[in-house]
């Protein structure tokens, strides 16, 4: 039943090309029992799958492809923007008069390079689910979207049945770890760092983020709903996601990191860089937290980050605050500067709009932007796929939240390959750089079973 009621229909964008024309597809929303995600997501295994989980415990599960939108190339944001608009203009929505709008959810890729291990994933790559179940302060919501209201009311009966029947998520065996490698190794790493110290002193560029990557190989698949719950066990204070847009290509984390988040007019965003461990006692964190704050090196790190993001928005926004100087976002594994920043956006300015212009930050990337992204193109041995890219969801009265998607892994069968990065600026260390980053996989590799 669920099988042959998510079809997928695909609908792509070329520049300057025109939609199709679409049927209108009904989104039937309604109150429901609690249903736990991860029931939800199991009942979705084999199709396109998608979680979010924010700090204040909000929740999104969804399955299922009724339309997948696909774009590429550097006006991918553009582009995606026409074509989502088009999708969520064109649903019937019933059922309850108070439901939440229906939803896109999906993501971009970090650049425009091709990906090796990412080919699941369009460089542009948003779905309208199939199945979405929603809990919130008002309680917990279920939509279904079909061709018609018949269908609907079917598949909605069929999910709340199909979840009663899944299994409750219990202890699940991790698979073995059979090989481990470091991409570049120790020593490339640090030649890595030197060579965009000496950029940075010649003048080409003053800060660039660089990545590393770990890849595990395991002797099972790796189960991405078992790494979630352990995620979701220790991170709640980040936000949690997976985004699997093709059946077994699944990449997920927990980021504490938000590049956009829209209610109506209202933007949140945030300056998020300089890193420092946390302490084997209370005292010893209160000092490593002294010792960030008082940091020049990071202060100089995090200001790139605070100054590139206020630039991009006195176009889009105005009444633009952000905190004096920064605070301090502690998370189990590490702690970072944190500069809460908001403002109200002009009008006809939208999510997309924002995301295309703050992405990447200089706490991704580096300054000044495209110098900053060469760099790292030259220096980086792999693609960063969608690692350090926007994810999330946009729903259709405008409003949504992007991550930053840090923390994260990218699993294909029995591999899993985890990223991480780090601020260059003048005076780094590539001995300190290559141990931030080291901290900065360790949500991941606990996820999977390895404790390191
Ligand atoms: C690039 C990452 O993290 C970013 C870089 C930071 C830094 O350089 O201090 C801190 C937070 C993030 O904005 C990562 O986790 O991979």
């Amino acid at each position: 039943m669920l099988r042959e009621e998510t079809m997928t229909s695909h609908l792509s964008t070329r520049q300057g090309g025109r939609f199709p024309n679409l049927n209108t597809p009904v989104v039937l929303t309604r109150r429901c029992a609690p249903i736990a995600p991860h029931a939800l997501l199991h009942v979705g295994k084999g199709h396109a799958r998608f979680f979010w989980q924010t700090p204040q415990g909000q929740t999104v599960a969804a399955f299922g492809v009724m339309h997948r939108l696909q774009t590429r190339g550097a006006d991918r944001f553009v582009h995606m923007a026409a074509a989502a608009q088009n999708v969520l203009a064109n649903l019937r929505t019933t059922g309850a008069p108070d439901a939440p709008a229906p939803l896109l959810v999906g993501g971009f890729a970090f650049d425009n390079r091709q990906a090796y291990g990412w080919e699941g994933f369009a460089p542009a790559d948003f779905i309208l689910p199939r199945v979405v179940l929603r809990t919130d302060e008002r309680g917990t919501w279920l939509s279904v979207c079909a061709e018609d209201e018949t269908k609907a009311e079917k598949l909605w009966q069929a999910v709340v049945e199909a979840v009663h029947r899944a299994p409750a998520v219990g202890a699940t065996t991790l698979p073995r770890i059979q090989h481990e490698t470091r991409a570049p190794d120790e020593h490339t790493w640090r030649e890595m760092v030197q060579q965009a110290i000496e950029s940075i002193r010649a003048d080409v560029v003053q800060k660039v983020v660089l990545a590393r990557t770990c890849r595990v190989q395991t002797n099972a698949p790796v189960d991405p709903l078992a790494a979630l719950a352990r995620l979701q066990a220790r991170y709640q204070g980040c936000f949690i996601f997976l985004v699997e847009p093709t059946p077994g290509h699944a990449f997920f984390g927990a980021t504490p990191e938000i590049l956009a988040d829209v209610q109506g007019t209202t933007l949140r965003t945030m300056a998020l860089a300089g890193s420092i461990g946390r302490g084997a006692t209370p005292e010893e964190d209160a000092a490593r937290a002294a010792e960030l704050l008082n940091s020049a090196k990071d202060r100089r790190e995090h200001a790139f980050v605070v100054q590139a993001i206020l630039r991009h928005l006195r176009h889009l926004a105005h009444d633009i605050t952000s905190a004096p100087a920064p605070s301090l976002l502690r998370l189990p594994n590490i702690q970072h500067l944190h500069t809460p920043i908001t403002a109200t956006l002009n009008a006809d300015v939208r999510i997309w709009d924002v995301v295309a212009h703050l992405h990447p930050t200089p706490a991704v990337g580096g300054v000044p932007r495209e110098r900053a992204l060469a760099l790292i193109h030259e220096l980086e041995p792999f693609a960063r796929g969608w690692y350090a890219a926007p994810v999330g969801w946009v729903d259709a009265e405008g409003d949504g939240t992007f991550v930053v998607a840090i923390r994260s892994a990218l699993a294909v069968a029995r591999t899993l390959t985890l990223y991480a990065g780090a601020g260059i600026v003048a005076d780094s260390d590539p001995q300190r750089e290559w141990h931030e980053t080291g901290l900065k996989f360790r949500p991941l590799l606990e996820a999977i079973g390895i404790h390191s």
